[in-house]
């Protein structure tokens, strides 16, 4: 079984790409969607979090938007939910990967935005990077519902520079070009893969 690692930072177009490897029937790891899960009702970070961050959660879930601005400007707090979240995010990628595995899947994308930050590239056999000119990242971001110049400012001093994730990339992909040539590129890559 061949793993992709999929990243690139904030808005650069990760969620677009993964589900054009769905669509190719590529099953892909989301690891947004699975630290939501984690936060959410009934998710194993939950109690973790209410005990570090007091206040933050409500009714059995975590409120995203309090824990935000618990950790928002503080990089020690960001810290300390990373060492929550992290582990639990792996924990479930092993078990994405090993029923992905006993489904003998040829192919299988691990969509994870701190992959070079977390040292992930390792466990994949080749990264894709999407990437766009600086100015298109802004704009996209900025058109999000509760986005903020110093939110942004502030995620991106988090997130490895673009030209790093370029310079480690196995495989780029522009996404601020086109749609139909950030697909294209896609489509040729789980063929080549295939093949
Ligand atoms: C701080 C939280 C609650 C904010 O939630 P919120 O819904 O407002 O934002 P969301 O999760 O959509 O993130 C917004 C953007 O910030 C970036 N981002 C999120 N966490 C981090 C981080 N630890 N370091 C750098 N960038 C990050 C993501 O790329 C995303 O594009 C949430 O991001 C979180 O729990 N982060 C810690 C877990 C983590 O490291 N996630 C990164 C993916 S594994
Ligand atoms: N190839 C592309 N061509 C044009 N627009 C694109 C392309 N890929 C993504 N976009 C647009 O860019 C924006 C961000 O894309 P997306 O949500 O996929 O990014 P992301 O990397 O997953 O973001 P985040 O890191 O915040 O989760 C969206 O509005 C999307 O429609």
């Amino acid at each position: 079984m061949k793993v992709i690692g999929l990243t690139g930072g904030i808005g650069m177009g990760k969620s677009t790409a993964a589900n054009t490897f769905r669509r190719l029937h590529v099953p892909v790891f989301d690891a947004d969607a699975a630290v939501h899960a984690l936060q959410g009702w009934g998710g194993r970070a939950v109690a973790p979090i209410a005990a570090a961050f007091p206040g933050t959660v409500e009714n059995g879930r975590v409120e995203r938007e309090a824990l935000r601005r618990a950790v928002l400007g503080d990089p020690a707090a960001l810290k300390r939910l990373e060492r929550i979240v992290h582990p639990l995010v792996r924990d479930a990628e092993r078990r994405f990967l090993a029923a992905a595995r006993r489904r003998s899947e040829r192919l299988v994308v691990l969509d994870i935005p701190l992959l070079f930050e977390t040292r992930g590239q390792g466990r994949c056999d080749l990264v894709v990077v999407v990437t766009a000119p600086a100015a298109v990242q802004r704009a996209r971001v900025l058109r999000r519902k509760g986005m903020t110049e110093e939110r942004l400012r502030w995620i991106l001093g988090r997130q490895m520079p673009d030209r790093e994730k370029r310079r480690r990339a196995d495989i780029l992909v522009n996404t601020g070009l086109s749609r139909h040539a950030a697909q294209r590129a896609i489509r040729k890559l789980v063929k080549d893969l295939r093949a």
